[in-house]
């Protein structure tokens, strides 16, 4: 299938004008936003410390007197799930403790994917062994830039098995795939191979999430849904920096796949400084001013 670039580009654009979330609206959907969050922290400067601090955050990601303020107090919020390096998932089991969060751990190479094959697979099973339920790998990008699908299907599902009970997300890293055929075409190969979930991007590409390619992969899940009858999650990360931006993802969901799609089971933002701003605008919708920099941080 051909997918049509500038009917995409002018679509995305269109659906956006159509459809806005204003005023007040924002609170319960800037909620549904933080509740299908993947709070992320891939630096190569994480310590014990700073995921200890994800994980507090990742458990109250709302100030409790900001719930009150909205009539949301009895909420018990969280975000979808923490999502770090393969070497920081045993800090992360170590302070989410009881808690019901997922432990993300992104995989196989993250996030070029330039190791060799058993290296990958290896990755992966030690992550999932230290405790992570979910697992980003990154699709190696080679093989969809040439066009040798079947060897990206095979090197996938070796992937999804080494992945075993835990979720698997693969990342396209659309952002180095170029055209939205085949963006479309590596999507729809990532759900072939059992993906749960595809994901735009890593994060680090200079390219990430955007609502054209967004609106390809929404598609292609609905698609691959009405063929087979599975309903695989999607992921845009990287870039993702405004309450303002999440909603527009929220939207371009809802009139895509539905609203059966909002939900973590089936959504997840991933973003490491998204909700610092989410947090901002509830303290607005609550306290009618923003918080000065001592009493939030900036985003
Ligand atoms: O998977 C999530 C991304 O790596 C986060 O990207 P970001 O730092 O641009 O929010």
């Amino acid at each position: 299938m051909a997918v049509n670039t500038g009917g995409v580009r002018r679509e995305a654009r269109t659906m956006m004008t159509r459809r806005s979330v204003r005023g007040d609206a924002q609170v319960p959907w800037l909620l549904r936003a933080v509740s299908c969050l993947d709070l992320t922290t891939l630096a190569g400067d994480d310590t014990p410390g700073t995921i200890a601090r994800l994980c507090a955050k990742a458990k109250e990601p709302i100030r409790k007197d900001i719930l009150k303020a909205l009539g949301f107090e009895d909420l018990k919020i969280q975000v979808g799930a923490v999502c770090v390096y393969p070497d920081r998932v045993s800090d992360c089991k170590h302070f989410i403790g009881d808690s019901a969060i997922p432990i993300a751990a992104v995989a196989t190479g993250f996030p070029a994917g330039q190791i060799k094959h058993e290296h990958k697979l290896e990755e992966i099973r030690q992550a999932v062994a230290d405790g992570a339920s979910e697992i980003d790998i990154v699709i190696p990008r080679k093989l969809a830039l040439a066009g040798e699908w079947d060897q990206l299907l095979r090197e996938l599902q070796d992937f999804r098995k080494a992945c075993g009970h835990a979720h698997m997300k693969t990342i396209l890293a659309t952002g180095e795939l170029g055209e939205l055929t085949r963006i479309y075409k590596a999507s729809m190969v990532c759900m072939e191979a059992g993906a749960d979930f595809i994901k735009t991007s890593t994060g680090k590409e200079k390219e990430n999430a955007n609502l054209e390619v967004s609106l390809v992969m929404c598609r292609a899940i609905r698609d691959h849904y009405q063929r087979s009858g599975i309903r695989v999650g999607f992921k845009p990360a990287g870039g993702i920096r405004t309450a303002k931006q999440a909603l527009q993802y929220l939207v371009l969901i809802k009139e895509t796949l539905g609203d059966e799609w909002l939900d973590p089971s089936l959504l997840r933002l991933g973003a490491s400084t998204l909700l610092t701003d989410i947090e901002r605008q509830l303290f607005h919708s609550a306290f009618g001013c923003y918080p000065s920099a001592c009493e939030m941080p900036m985003p």
